[in-house]
């Protein structure tokens, strides 16, 4: 008799939870959709589940009324593993019974996961995903760096519990779905549940199927909620946070796209070498302050190539040039590439000047329009799925990077409205 062989993998299947109205914010628009580094919040997170490997499909389940608003993000983005988008509920443990109701009876693994957490990592995903295999429910959280105490009647200190044993829970919490649906029905079916709701849908399953052990995997200190207005300033500037380690991509990663670099040869170099197809106009063919001539190059490589999907905008070779490049002819190029990269979805990126010692203030000047117009553009442009990111050089960089090699990793990232630290080669 053959040997049964191993059990095969159940469908995973994310809930986004962004039902919530976001009163703590105090927005007349669910803080969901706030835009951060370039980005709305809902789509930070449905990024990462979008691009997750353990993730099979995704429900959301949005506030009443601004359904449209996430099947439009879906549709540009070309989220394709979403599979529905729900109204939510009145109370987050309703919208998670309506994203149970959603997924109808056939077993598989659900992650839910609070939408307003766009900083969770893919490690903290896969470990939720990989435990949720072999046990029914996991959770993830972090240990607690502050003493947390019990407040009594009129706010006296009752008990501080031994930290070591306190963590901050966290999401994605996973369960198979057979347990967290009979853990919600249990509670419906409860006169007292709705004056003593839960907060999370671990407390579910905790309070009403105590036979089930819950499993902790470890979260992460970034993976914070967007609560409270000073929230959008933390996870905003942890967003610009690029890794140390951006991927820096090998031979034939840019295969079939067409990239437009002024003035830069060492990126031209790098982008070609990763395949490319890569037209380059260097200061003697074009100077970028002539906004004619540069139009008139972006539209002889587009003519050429058929599409432009990247261009970048070199840094000035000396002072006497930095604000012809830094300024003047990064707003040339961004002006005259807008057009191409609308259409390509493509991505431009600026590099900010290091300028000999003795020029701090010039320095300083051009590095501001630039860092400000890709911030500018990088907002103005996000709607259109176009990407605008800044290498700027960075003198005792922790971790030194190459400019030439980190900007080929720019381009193939998801990555907008980023100021990227490059070694400075001064
Ligand atoms: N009826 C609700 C309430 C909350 N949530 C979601 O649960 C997550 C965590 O909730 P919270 O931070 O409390 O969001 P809000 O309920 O929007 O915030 P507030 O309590 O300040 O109104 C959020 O992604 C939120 O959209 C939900 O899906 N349905
Ligand atoms: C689920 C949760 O994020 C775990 O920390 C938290 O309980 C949600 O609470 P909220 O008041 O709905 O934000």
């Amino acid at each position: 008799m053959a040997t049964p062989g191993p059990e095969p993998r159940r469908r995973t299947v994310g809930v986004v939870l962004a039902g919530g109205v976001g009163q703590r914010m105090g927005h007349d628009t669910p803080k969901q959709l706030l835009r951060i580094a370039g980005r709305t919040i809902i789509e930070h997170t449905l990024a990462v589940f979008e691009a997750a490997p353990e993730i099979d499909e995704i429900v959301v389940l949005m506030t009443p009324g601004f359904t449209a608003e996430v099947e439009d993000i879906v549709a540009r983005r070309g989220f394709r593993k979403v599979a529905a988008v729900v109204e939510g509920g009145a109370t987050r443990t309703e919208s998670t019974w309506r994203a149970l109701r959603a997924l109808g009876t056939e077993e598989c693994d659900v992650l839910l996961h609070d939408a307003v957490r766009p900083l969770v990592e893919p490690h903290v995903i896969a470990g939720c995903a990989e435990a949720l295999r072999t046990r029914p429910a996991v959770v993830a959280a972090i240990p607690s760096s502050d003493t947390i105490m019990v407040a009594g009647p009129g706010e006296v200190v009752e008990e501080i519990p031994d930290r070591a044993r306190l963590r901050r829970v966290q999401t994605p919490q996973g369960f198979r779905l057979s347990l967290v649906r009979d853990a919600y029905e249990r509670a419906l079916a409860d006169p007292d549940f709705p004056s003593r709701p839960a907060t999370d849908d671990c407390g579910v399953v905790l309070r009403y199927r105590p036979d089930v052990p819950i499993f902790i995997v470890p979260g992460s200190e970034r993976n914070m909620k967007v609560t409270h207005p000073v929230d959008v300033t933390i996870a905003e500037s942890l967003l610009r946070l690029v890794p140390a380690a951006l991927p820096l991509p090998g031979p034939g990663a840019l295969d079939g796209r067409t990239v437009v670099v002024f003035g830069d040869a060492g990126v031209a170099a790098v982008a070609g070498g990763c395949g490319a197809d890569v037209h380059a106009f260097s200061r003697a063919d074009v100077r970028v302050e002539d906004a004619a001539a540069v139009a008139e190059a972006l539209a002889r490589a587009a003519k050429d190539a058929g599409r432009v999907d990247h261009v970048v905008c070199g840094a000035p070779e000396s002072p006497a040039e930095a604000v012809a490049v830094s300024h003047v002819g990064a707003l040339n190029v961004a002006g005259a590439a807008e057009g191409y990269l609308r259409e390509s979805r493509g991505h431009l990126l600026l590099r900010a000047p290091a300028l000999p010692a003795g020029e701090p203030a010039l320095e300083a000047s051009v590095t501001g329009a630039v860092t400000a117009l890709t911030e500018a553009l990088a907002r103005a442009w996000a709607p259109d799925g176009v990407r605008v990111n800044c290498l700027r050089p960075v003198r005792d960089l922790a971790a030194p990077r190459d400019a030439a090699r980190a900007a080929a990793g720019v381009l193939l990232s998801d990555l907008t409205g980023q100021v990227i630290g490059v070694s400075a080669d001064l």
